[in-house]
C-alpha cells in the first residue's frame, strides 16, 4: 500500500463560523483569540476520531450489564503546540485532552530568510513510541516551521502515523513538503489556501496569527 498524505477539512459549521471571524481583518485579538480557541476545540474533536485509544469493557447500569467504551489511560497522549501562535489552539484541544501532556515547542521564522529557528524546546529525550501526538499550529505557509517540528518529534522517536496536524490555514508548499517527508501523515485544518506570497504569508489567509492572537 502507498501511503498518502491526508488532509481533512471538516465540513462543520462552527469550524466555518470561527474561520470566517478569524479571517475577518476588524476581529479584535480578544475575539481573534476565541476564534483560535473553538478552532482548536473542533479540529480536535474531528482529529480525535479513530486516534484515541479505547478500551472496551462492561459497566453495571442500574437496570443491568452492557457493553462499554472508555478512553484508555495507559496510552501516552501528547499534545506540541507550535509557539506562538499554536497556543492559541490549545486551549480548546486542552479542553478534549485533558490527559495529554503538553510539550511546548517555540518556533520563529526570520522575516527575511523565512527559516525556522527554535527558542524554546521542551520536548522530552525519548516519547514512548505508543505516543499520540497532536501538534497544533495555525499556520502552514512555506512549511519550514512543521517540517523543523516533525524533525524534532521523530528524532525522539514519535511516531508520524500516530501524529495528527491541526492548522487553521494550511498552503500547498506546506502540504508538499509534508507529503513528501511524511507519507501517512492526517492534517485536520479548517481551509486550504492556494498562495504563499514572496513574505511568505498565506493569501488570503488570516495575517501574523501569533500577532494576532497576542496583539502585538
Ligand atoms: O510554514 P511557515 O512558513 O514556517 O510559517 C508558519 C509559521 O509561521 C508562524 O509562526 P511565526 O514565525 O510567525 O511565529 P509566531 O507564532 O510567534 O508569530 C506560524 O505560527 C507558523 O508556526
Ligand atoms: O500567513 C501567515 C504565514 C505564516 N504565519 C502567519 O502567522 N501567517
Ligand atoms: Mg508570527
Amino acid at each position: 500500500m502507498t501511503l498518502q498524505l491526508r488532509v481533512y477539512v471538516p465540513p462543520h459549521p462552527l469550524i466555518k463560523h470561527w474561520l470566517a471571524v478569524a479571517r475577518d481583518a476588524a476581529t479584535p485579538s480578544v475575539l481573534f483569540r476565541s476564534a483560535m480557541t473553538e478552532l482548536g476545540r473542533w479540529l480536535t474533536y474531528e482529529a480525535a476520531r479513530e486516534w484515541l485509544p479505547t478500551q472496551d469493557t462492561t459497566v453495571q447500569s442500574p437496570l443491568g450489564i452492557c457493553p462499554a467504551t472508555y478512553i484508555d489511560p495507559e496510552v501516552p497522549m501528547a499534545v506540541v503546540p507550535i509557539l506562538r501562535a499554536g497556543l492559541g489552539l490549545l486551549e480548546g484541544a486542552q479542553t478534549l485532552l485533558p490527559l495529554a501532556s503538553i510539550y511546548h515547542l517555540g518556533l520563529v521564522r526570520d522575516e527575511t530568510t523565512l527559516q525556522p529557528s527554535c527558542y524554546l524546546n521542551k520536548l522530552p529525550e525519548k516519547f514512548h513510541p505508543q505516543t499520540r501526538v497532536l501538534i497544533t499550529d495555525p499556520m502552514l505557509a512555506t512549511g519550514g516551521s512543521i517540517i523543523k517540528a516533525m524533525e524534532e518529534l521523530t528524532q525522539r522517536g514519535v511516531d508520524p502515523a500516530l501524529t495528527r496536524i491541526i492548522s487553521v490555514v494550511a498552503a500547498p508548499p506546506a502540504l508538499q513538503k509534508l507529503g513528501a517527508a511524511y507519507p501517512g501523515l492526517i492534517i485536520y485544518t479548517a481551509t486550504i489556501d492556494e498562495q504563499v506570497n514572496d513574505r511568505g504569508f498565506i493569501v488570503p489567509g488570516l495575517g501574523d496569527a501569533g500577532d494576532r492572537t497576542f496583539g502585538t
